[in-house]
């Protein structure tokens, strides 16, 4: 077992000190050459405190004199026996819109009580950002966010997800605070894989996950056999509150969350649903009528970015759409056409980060989507 060990000798107890602390580790992975080595760390100030862990900006060093960084240690306790598929995700899934992982470390604190814990500690790239303060940066300050940037970070985070769920991996979390977003870029990144799941072979699914603003309705009522489609609901629920500057669904619980769900959905179940795959004119008398809600509850959005949302926002999980579907559609027209979008607080116009250089493998996902997705060349 890797060993944590503070650098004036004794092991620091983590679970109440933090800020300023500097120690020795033994054993560091590298992930990029896969070697252990030994490492000096300095850790900073806390940018997150979770319900599974705590997050702090730091730095590393080899010598004690030249430090590199900063970076951000994700530390959390480990379970005996229990396989980390929050490690797995980050050593393994290179993708530009995923956090990534640079080393990895095993530690020890002692407990109140005098016992041992053991910890597990990512260290990522650092980025300063998250969605959360870009949407509530503009809208304290009276701006509401542009359009070109809501498209841009929803069709990353829909990229990322591409490639989650071409494993059958759900995420679990997304929500404002787990998108990273590269200053000044427009790069968007997921993080936190803390809640993610495989959704195969006989694991029982978890059950309580998934922050309430932006669970499925499939969880708020607990079913067991939700599938991916959970993340696409919490995206829809996330480009709700970048265009609003507030959550979309706010409830107290999950009984008032399906209520307010409701509000923009109708009802669940919808009774009338059943009887509508018997009548087309039904189905579209019904789709004007949950077009027209749309149109009110967002007043200031265009057509095609209503039909989107009513493609995102669906109880039916095998009806709402999923990522690749969602990539190829007109709403993201405007990252297709166009080449430059103005980043927050800046006056100059910087190019779009690259959205379609896919990979081999995203573009085996993407399959007839690929040429859907992509610029047209004329
Ligand atoms: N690589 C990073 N760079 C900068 N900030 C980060 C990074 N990773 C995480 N954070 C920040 O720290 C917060 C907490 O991290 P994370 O979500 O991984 O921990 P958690 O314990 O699962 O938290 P929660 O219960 O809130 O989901 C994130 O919401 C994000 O704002």
């Amino acid at each position: 077992m890797l060993k944590g060990k503070n650098v004036f000798g004794s092991i620091p107890n983590r679970m109440t000190k933090f800020e300023g602390e500097q120690y020795f580790i033994n054993d560091i992975v590298s992930i990029k050459s896969r070697q252990k080595s030994k490492m000096y760390v300095k850790e900073g100030k806390r940018i997150g405190r979770g319900s599974f862990g705590t997050v702090t900006q730091s730095y590393l060093s080899k010598n004690n004199t030249e430090w590199s960084g900063p970076y951000a240690i994700k530390r959390v306790v480990k379970f005996p026996k229990v396989e980390s598929l929050e490690l797995e995700i980050l050593q393994n899934i290179k993708h530009p819109n995923l956090v990534s992982l640079e080393f990895f470390f095993e530690s020890q604190c002692a407990t109140k009580d005098g016992g041992q814990l053991c910890q597990k500690n990512f260290v990522m790239e650092y980025i300063p950002q998250t969605l959360s303060s870009e949407i509530y940066q503009n809208f304290d300050n009276g701006y509401k966010l542009p359009t070109k940037h809501i498209k841009l970070y929803a069709f990353q985070i829909l990229r990322a997800l591409l490639t989650l769920h071409s494993m059958n991996i759900c995420h679990g979390d997304l929500k404002p605070s787990n998108i990273l977003i590269v200053p000044g870029t427009g790069i968007a990144k997921i993080c936190d894989f803390g809640s993610a799941q495989r959704l195969e072979g006989n694991e029982e699914p978890k059950t309580y996950f998934c922050s309430r603003f932006y669970r499925a309705p499939e969880l708020l009522l607990n079913l067991k056999n939700y599938t991916t489609q959970i993340d696409i609901w919490s995206l829809g629920c996330i480009i709700g509150e970048m265009i609003e500057g507030q959550p979309l669904f706010k409830g107290d619980n999950a009984k008032s969350q399906l209520d307010e769900i409701a509000k923009l959905l109708g009802r669940l179940p919808p009774e009338h649903e059943s009887s509508v795959n018997e009548s087309q004119e039904l189905k579209g008398a019904l789709h004007d009528c949950k077009f027209k809600k749309f149109m009110r509850w967002f007043p200031n959005i265009e057509f095609f970015d209503v039909e989107f949302l009513l493609k995102v926002l669906v109880y039916d999980s095998v009806k709402r759409w999923d990522a690749k579907q969602l990539m190829a559609h007109e709403f993201f027209d405007a990252l297709r056409n166009e080449t430059y979008f103005l980043p927050r607080s800046s006056s100059m116009p910087v190019h779009l980060p690259d959205l379609f250089s896919f990979s081999a493998s995203e573009k085996k996902t993407l399959g007839d989507y690929y040429n859907l997705i992509i610029p047209s060349s004329d």
